[in-house]
């Protein structure tokens, strides 16, 4: 769905997560290769703003860390207070609807964002999404049931609760004395609140084992690939190779349209089959005069480029060269500190390998290089 111009998220994160036992707040743990609160703010990469409340003693790691998109307030002793600093810097800003989303909510969807933004958009000054109660409840004391309570029109609070930006700050300006939420402090100032869809997996990262719930409900959602590349080129007379991005002395050099960097372009492959768009012959033509002697880091960036443009990110490659010379054990090095620069991942995750065939067949005989290379592709 498109995003009004005028709305606005703030993502609350300014809480120490006592709750959640030992090590950083719980909005700075990492879940999956990235911090609970960078998942949350990507959840809303549609809005036009974004505004994130953080602590005073983390707006460093906030500036080091956070995209330079996002404004950062500083928050209060409460969330309450957090809220409020956020609504007050953006008054007077053309902003006309405010979605208030817990930063320790990381797995919210674009569906239950959508719900929110649908309902606004209908005309309702507040609206919100909860889920019903599936379990009884009772009333207990000192480990012992002492009673059951109706669970009837009760329902389960969750965020993004959105609201017409001047009724919430006036709402929050009414009672400082704050509330466990934002739609609490609209009921208590007579604003009336649409119930819109929540979402089971949408849980608030509150106690320890919430985090390891989060892991195996993003290991349900993640979209794991894995994709081969398989190349060849030919020795032709001179005095070189380009072999993964390194320049090697040798006296043939490989045969091809490009600089024929075979262990490139299979890696090359390898991302574009692991994203089911065909192979380089299709994105860069042969036929075509302009990739002639092309550098191949074109090819590779532009393989990486497109996993990130289809939400993947690249967490490991695998590159084997097969040849009896020259010999890559001493180049392997740098050839993985090229590729990993060019596809934008750790050096520690790029591995470039060789090995001989042994003297039997074409690699055997010196007539060329062969390569093949694996990559893993994940979107979280
Ligand atoms: N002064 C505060 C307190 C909380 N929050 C944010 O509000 C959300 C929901 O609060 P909660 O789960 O209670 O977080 P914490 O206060 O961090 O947790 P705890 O109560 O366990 O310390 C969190 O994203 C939290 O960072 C905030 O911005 N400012
Ligand atoms: C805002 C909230 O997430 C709604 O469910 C919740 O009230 C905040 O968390 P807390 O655990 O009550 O502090």
């Amino acid at each position: 769905m498109t995003i009004p111009a005028t709305y606005a998220a703030i993502i609350t994160a300014a809480g120490r997560g006592t709750r959640a036992g030992d090590g950083p707040p719980k909005q700075w743990r990492v879940l999956t290769g990235e911090s609970v609160l960078a998942r949350s703010i990507a959840a809303f990469a549609a809005f036009p703003r974004i505004v994130v409340t953080l602590a005073p003693e983390d707006m460093a790691q906030g500036r080091a860390e956070l995209p330079a998109s996002v404004m950062l307030v500083a928050g209060g002793a409460s969330r309450s207070d957090s809220v409020r600093a956020a609504l007050e810097s953006l008054e007077g800003s053309g902003v006309t609807h405010v979605l208030i989303h817990d930063g320790a909510r990381p797995l919210i969807s674009a569906e239950v964002i959508a719900g929110v933004v649908a309902a606004l958009e209908g005309g309702a000054p507040a609206a919100a999404p909860a889920l019903p109660i599936t379990d009884a409840l009772w009333r207990a004391e000192d480990g012992r049931v002492t009673g059951s309570a109706s669970r009837e029109g009760l329902m389960r609070a969750q965020t993004p609760q959105g609201f017409a930006l001047d009724a919430i700050l006036a709402a929050h300006r009414a009672h400082p004395e704050g509330a466990a939420d934002d739609v609490e402090l609209a009921i208590r100032a007579s604003l009336p609140v649409t119930v819109t869809p929540g979402d089971e997996d949408n849980l608030k990262l509150t106690y320890a084992p919430d985090f390891a719930r989060a892991e195996r409900i993003l290991g349900g959602m993640m979209d794991i690939r894995l994709g081969n590349g398989y190349d060849v080129h030919a020795f032709t007379a001179g005095d070189h190779v380009w072999l993964c991005g390194v320049k090697i002395p040798h006296d043939k050099a490989l045969l091809g349209h490009s600089d024929a960097d075979v262990g490139m372009h299979a890696l090359t492959d390898a991302i574009y089959g692991a994203l089911a768009q065909g192979d380089i012959g299709r994105h860069f033509p042969p036929s075509d005069p302009q990739w002639k002697g092309a550098e191949s880091h074109i090819f590779l960036r532009h393989a990486a480029g497109l996993a990130r443009q289809m939400g993947f990110r690249i967490s490991n490659a695998d590159v084997t060269l097969i040849c009896e010379r020259p010999k890559v054990g001493p180049h392997a090095g740098a050839m993985a500190r090229q590729l990993s620069e060019i596809i934008g991942i750790e050096q520690d995750r790029v591995s470039v390998k060789a090995t001989t065939s042994e003297r039997l067949g074409f690699t055997g005989r010196e007539e060329g290089i062969a390569s093949i290379a694996t990559v893993t592709l994940i979107k979280a």
